[in-house]
Parts: structure tokens; sequence; C-alpha cells
């Protein structure tokens, strides 16, 4: 069967990406010690559009759904945000076998996978290449993903049914009608804080929102998102594209929309 390939390890990303020990890092572990509620943060908004989106499976590193972000855009707004931030793309980062993927964990511990939804500020920046640089640029929610029943809304089935179809790198699909309303769990509770992109170029660009609750899948559906590999020299290997560890929070605070 396939091995487990680790991508080159977090721990060497400094020497080309020297702000990977900067103050601003993601992920982290959001500690209940380090959280403090904030009665002034708002829920989320997220205007329902269904968007059309293309799934590839990227540089063999994870798999990404596309939107466009250009004509009739998914928008979100409210929680921590000041003005409307555009729904780009979304991906998720998982294990291998028994090894947990989630990136951020909450007072230690790890779930099987996490779900991100990248948005980047459209009331300030024109796209997501100028926004990705800048402080206030992007949100992105973060929705942790355990194994349990299927995903009742069936809207990320659409997306592990298709994983079968983009196993190796650079394969493309068409997906349309996803809602990502429907991504996110039941529960509005969310936290929030100042952080960064978690893959290079580790940009401190990022209103992290992570969800509280998580969404449940299936074995078999953590089994597709696991099973995807790609094709390296000749030779197929699986995936583990999850593994920066929590960073230090230097200071910053972590604010929680529930008490
Ligand atoms: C520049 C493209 C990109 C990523 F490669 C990425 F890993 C993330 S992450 N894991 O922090 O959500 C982004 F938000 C993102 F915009
Ligand atoms: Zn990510």
């Amino acid at each position: 069967m396939f091995e487990c390939s680790k991508s080159l390890g977090p721990h060497t990303w400094v020497h080309q990406f020297p702000i990977a020990q900067s103050s601003r890092q993601s992920p982290v572990d959001l500690r209940s010690s380090e959280t403090h509620f904030d009665a002034k943060l708002q829920p989320l908004n997220y205007d329902d559009k269904a968007t059309s989106s293309r799934m590839l499976n990227n540089n063999g590193l994870s798999f990404k759904l596309s939107f466009d972000d250009s004509s009739d855009p998914c928008v979100l707004n409210g929680g921590p945000l000041d003005g409307d931030f555009r729904l780009n793309q979304l991906h998720m980062h998982w294990g291998c076998d028994k090894l947990p993927g989630s990136e951020h964990i909450v007072d230690g511990n790890a779930y099987a996978a996490e779900l991100h939804m990248v948005h980047w500020n459209s009331s300030k920046y024109s796209s997501m290449q100028q926004a990705v640089t800048q402080p206030d640029g992007l949100a992105v929610i973060g929705v942790f993903i355990q194994v349990g029943k299927e995903h009742e809304h069936k809207e990320l089935k659409k997306i592990t049914d298709l994983l079968p179809k983009i196993t190796n790198e650079g394969s493309k699909i068409e997906l349309s009608g996803l809602n990502p309303l429907l991504l996110l769990p039941s529960s509005t509770a969310y936290w929030t804080y100042l952080g960064s992109l978690t893959t290079p170029p580790l940009h401190e660009s990022v209103t992290w929102i992570v969800m509280k609750e998580p969404l449940s899948i299936s074995k078999q559906q953590l089994k597709a998102i696991q099973s995807l590999y790609f094709l390296r020299s000749g030779k197929y290997e699986r995936l583990l594209n999850n593994n920066r560890p929590p960073q230090p929070l230097a200071g910053r605070k972590i604010r929680a929309s529930f008490k």
C-alpha cells in the first residue's frame, strides 16, 4: 500500500520563510485558559449562494475547491470582520491512518481533519493575490472534522464523492452548486484570533475563525480523503499535509463568541 509521504518538515520552512518564527503564526492550541468571551462579537453572516467551483488535486499536497470570486461571489461578513470577504477556495488538512490531522487543536486535543474556507477582504483589496500579504487581507473559517455519522447535509459528501476522480496530482474536476453555508456546523460558536497562513509563504494576513462544533463524516468519507495520493517519480505516495505543529501565541488573545 502507499506510505504516508511527509512534506518537507515545517522546521525547514524558516530558512526560506523567516516569518515562520514571527509572533503571529498559525495554527495554535486553542487553550480555554487563553480564551476570553467577547460579547461584542457578531454572528457570522454568509449570503447563502450556491456557487460554482472547481475541484483540484493541487500540487499533490491537498485538494482545493476554487470558487469564482469575480462574478457572483459568495460573501462573508459579520463575526470579528470589518467589511466583506469573498470566498476564494476551500481545502482540507488531514492525517494518515491513525494520525489525527487537524492543524488547530483544542486544549491539546486534535481532530481527524480540518476544513479551511479561505476568504479575502474585497472591501479593501481588489484580488486574493493583493490581499494575501496584507495584515487584514484574509479570513479563514476552520471547521474541525471527526469520524461519526455521515455528514447530515450531504454537502461534504459532494466533495468526498468526487475525490476518487482527482487522485492524481494536478487532476481537476468541476463541482457546481456547492453551498458553503451548509459546510458550517449548526452551532454558530467560534474562536477568533489574528494569525497566518499555515503553509508557506506563512503570510501573517489571516483573521482566523475556528468553529467550536466539529462536523461528522463517515469512516468511508475519511478514507476517501486519506486515500488521495499522487504520483511522484513513478511512485504512488499518499499525502500527509497537515503537519505544522501549534505555534506560540506570543501574547495574542483568543476571543470566544460563546461563554
Ligand atoms: C496562499 C494559499 C493558502 C494556503 F496555501 C493555505 F495553506 C492557507 S491556510 N492553510 O492557512 O488556510 C490559506 F489560507 C491560503 F490562502
Ligand atoms: Zn489550510
